[in-house]
């Protein structure tokens, strides 16, 4: 029989992290298991605990707020808190050790970045768009993405209900020409939004806000989306960009960064909308063409514009739009007249933010405790009930693996010396995930069942949590 000693040492090396495979997250637990074993000579009652949350590393970038910052130091994460994005270099270098990245619309999570990314689990997306982070390359490295699908849809709403009346009533040029003294009451061009016919390009969570909240104030709402929408209130849906085009007065985006939307408003469309009539854009910088709405705004085509994001936007604050040599067409944009221009601000409430950090924040806390991916927008949705830790040595698997056949049978042969209390497997296109909570597991048989799946031809990514 083994001596305490030599068992200490096999379990030594179990636990050796500088020589654990990335994903592997335990290290004191198993201490802890050891010492009671040490002291004894015989099993502890209660040998299995669950991982160490101290030793997980946790990224913030572009000023995530409060809540989520709270909710991971709660539950004792180490925490790293930037209020910009990171210039690329630097983001490698950080994203080296960590195991989960916290970041909003500007940084660019891409194949070359996540490549470096040697214990990243999981992304958080503190925001409505995922555009920034190459969801494939995530999904094929084991790494689930969260956003929060509408925790600032109606602070856009608001945001775009202002800039209509702003633009209908030429309030901006009338505000800066006072701010210099300038005196210039008019009328001519000023018009109510009552009765206005409003156009929403994507009728998704924003665009129906919008279009009941435009509708209280009197407005008529038609809409245009790639996918029939039940239409709210009296808004009614078009069959074709240019139906909406030619009968709207104002023309508001609420559409993705996809491929189909780059420059949806360009020259064009901007020819087959109505003389006078203005154009909204606080969705995504590609969507519009700006260079084409200057010219169409100089034709007199276009009688004003609110243009809250950019094709390539500052990092952070204090930076200046026109330093970007890629953005040449900024001075022309703000020498026209009835211009607003805000610098990606739809989503910046109080409100919305605090929300955000919660819904995200609790979201990659699930994924980490637990690994529970409802919600990630990469990744096969997968969840069990939270792990029993009153129940004797149990273990939960994580399994990421590549969608092939013969998965589940190689996978369940692993796991056969144990009684599979749940197991739950979902696929997304080239990546599956399998959750199965084990019992009756010693702790020697952590290290084997880990090399035993580590070692499976598909694997992705193992996790094993208790
Ligand atoms: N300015 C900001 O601060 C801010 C804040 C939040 C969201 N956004 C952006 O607003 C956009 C919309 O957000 P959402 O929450 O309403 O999204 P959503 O997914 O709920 O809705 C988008 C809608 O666009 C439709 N759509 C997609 N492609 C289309 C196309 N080619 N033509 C017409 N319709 C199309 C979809 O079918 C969907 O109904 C996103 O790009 C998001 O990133 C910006
Ligand atoms: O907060 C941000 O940086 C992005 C806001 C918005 O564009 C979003 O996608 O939710």
């Amino acid at each position: 029989m083994s001596s305490p000693q030599q068992i200490a040492q096999t379990f030594s090396q179990a636990l050796n992290l500088s020589g654990s495979p990335s994903h592997a997250v335990s290290t004191s637990p198993t201490q802890s298991y050891l010492a009671q074993y040490m002291q004894n000579n015989k099993k502890p009652t209660k040998a299995l605990k669950p991982f160490s949350t101290g030793d997980i590393k946790i990224l913030l970038l572009e000023n995530v707020n409060q809540t989520a910052i709270d909710i991971f130091s709660n539950q004792g994460y180490q925490v790293e808190f930037y209020k910009s994005s990171l210039p690329e270099d630097e983001l490698i270098e950080k994203i080296k050790d960590v195991h989960a990245i916290g970041i909003r619309s500007k940084t660019k999570l891409t194949a070359n970045v996540l490549k470096h990314a040697r214990n990243l689990v999981v992304i958080g997306c503190f925001c409505i768009g995922t555009n920034q982070v190459d969801l494939e390359a995530a999904a094929k490295s084991g790494i689930a993405v969260f956003n929060s699908p509408f925790s600032n849809s109606r602070s856009v709403a608001e945001l775009v209900i202002a800039e209509i009346i702003t633009l209908a009533r030429q309030l901006g040029d009338r505000s800066i020409e006072l701010h210099t003294g300038t005196w210039n009451k008019v009328s001519s061009k000023c018009w109510e939004i009552r009765g206005k016919t409003l156009g929403i390009i994507g009728y998704g969570h924003i665009g129906a806000q919008l279009s009941v909240l435009a509708e209280a104030m009197g407005m008529n709402v038609i809409y245009y989306d790639i996918i029939m929408i039940m239409s709210l209130g009296n808004s009614k849906q078009v069959s074709t960009l240019d139906d909406l085009l030619s009968q709207a007065d104002f023309v508001s985006c609420h559409v993705p960064a996809t491929p189909e939307t780059k420059n949806l408003l360009s020259a064009p469309q901007f020819a087959a909308m109505k003389d006078g009539s203005y154009v909204i854009n606080a969705s995504r910088g590609t969507v519009v063409d700006i260079p084409a709405l200057i010219q169409a705004m100089k034709a007199g085509k276009i009688a004003g514009a609110a243009i809250d994001v950019y094709p390539h936007e500052p990092a952070k604050n204090g930076e200046n739009l026109f330093s970007n040599e890629l953005n040449s067409w900024a001075s022309e944009l703000c020498s026209l007249r009835n211009v607003i221009l805000s610098p990606h601000i739809g989503g910046s409430t109080e409100e919305a933010q605090s929300a955000i950090g919660v819904e995200v924040g609790s979201a990659l806390t699930k994924y980490i405790n637990e690994g529970s991916s409802t919600g990630a927008v990469n990744f096969p949705e997968v969840a069990l009930r939270a792990l029993d830790l009153d129940q004797q040595n149990t273990v939960r698997v994580l399994y990421i693996h590549q969608n092939v056949p013969g998965v589940l049978k190689t996978v369940n042969n692993i796991l056969s010396n144990h009684n599979i209390e749940k197991q739950f497997t979902d696929s997304r296109g080239d990546v599956a995930y399998l959750m199965a909570d084990i019992s009756d597991v010693d702790i020697i048989d952590i290290k084997s069942l880990y090399e035993q799946l580590e070692q499976t031809p598909y694997k992705i990514a193992t996790r094993l949590l208790y």
